[in-house]
């Protein structure tokens, strides 16, 4: 896959190294930096890789700041791009199954950068369930991203 990455001043040798690991497993990897150690504003960073995402340039895109909260938060912003910040594999695989997130973010103050190539590999490895509920739930985010009511499908009577 076409993988793009990009961090800010306090992920930089989390990013590099992980990038290695990703390319290693085979993808085409973008890293856009930030190789300045001083600092960086991530929502810049988060916006290159989330608009390249939406856009189709790439298949998905890989996050890293302090927490991945500040990065992630500014990814979703980008319409199109259902980010997951995550610091175990768990949640990072259902995101995939249950979301189709197409982004992922971590915290570099937060993981190991071991935990975080485990996570970004077996993220990268994860299909989308598909299916009536999972599709429908992702259209009723996407639906809200564009500023469309979203009505809950289940009757109330179910509840
Ligand atoms: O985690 C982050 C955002 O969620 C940033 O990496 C963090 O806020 C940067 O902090 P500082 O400028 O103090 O290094």
């Amino acid at each position: 896959m076409r993988i793009a990455i990009a961090s800010d001043h306090a992920a930089i040798e989390f990013r590099r190294d992980l990038a290695d690991s990703v390319r290693g497993s085979g993808h085409e990897v973008t890293d856009f930096g930030t190789n300045d150690p001083t600092k960086a504003d991530y929502p810049y960073f988060a916006r290159l890789v989330a608009e390249g995402v939406a856009a189709g340039e790439f298949d998905r895109g890989i996050l890293v700041c302090g927490t991945g909260v500040g990065i992630s938060i500014a990814a979703n912003k980008v319409d199109g791009v259902r980010c997951v910040v995550c610091s175990e594999p768990f949640s990072a695989v259902l995101s995939r199954n249950h979301n189709d997130t197409n982004v992922l973010a971590m915290g570099a103050r937060v993981i190991g950068v071991e935990m975080g190539k485990m996570i970004a590999g077996m993220w990268l490895e994860a299909g989308f369930d598909g299916g009536d509920r999972h599709q429908r739930r992702v259209n009723q985010i996407m639906a809200l991203q564009n500023g469309v009511e979203v009505e809950d499908q289940v009757d109330p009577g179910l509840c």
